[in-house]
């Protein structure tokens, strides 16, 4: 039976509260993203001091997008690894090496993006 347009919305509605959940839980109970809270900070932080023209801000966003997103797989993965099997296997360590080697392509590329920004505002203000 299809279904009416407030089903539709009410269903959506209720992702992005599942989503949101997902994020809050993703703070409170890994280290990582609590790292990832602190770089988003100060990224706005210094973005905002800098005066970061918007096209950097887009940059900015990007970047934590990824680095949150590649956190949040990572998790998910881990999760799902620890459900699968708490014995030592290989593949599980596999799986969770590569979730995590994602994870850190993510913040290597994100510090390049704040460096490759903040670096030549940094050389103004000294100049
Ligand atoms: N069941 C397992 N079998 C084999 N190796 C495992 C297993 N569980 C964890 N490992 C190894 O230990 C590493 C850390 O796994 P763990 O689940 O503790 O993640 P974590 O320390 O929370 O990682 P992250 O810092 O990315 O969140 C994995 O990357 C993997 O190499």
């Amino acid at each position: 039976m299809a279904r009416s347009t407030a089903q539709v919305v009410a269903g959506r509605k209720q992702s992005i509260v599942h989503a949101i959940r997902g994020l809050r839980l993703l703070v409170r109970e890994e280290a990582n993203a609590r790292v990832h809270v602190a770089a988003t900070l100060l990224a706005v932080l210094a973005g905002s001091t800098a005066h970061v023209s918007f096209a950097e801000w887009r940059w900015l966003a990007l970047a934590c997008a990824l680095v949150w997103s590649a956190e949040a797989f990572n998790t998910a993965i881990e999760r799902v690894c620890d459900r699968l099997s708490r014995d030592h296997d290989p593949l599980i360590g596999a799986a969770k090496d590569v979730a995590a080697g994602a994870v850190l392509v993510a913040a290597l590329a994100a510090g390049a993006i704040g460096a490759s920004i903040f670096l030549p505002h940094l050389m103004g203000f000294f100049e």
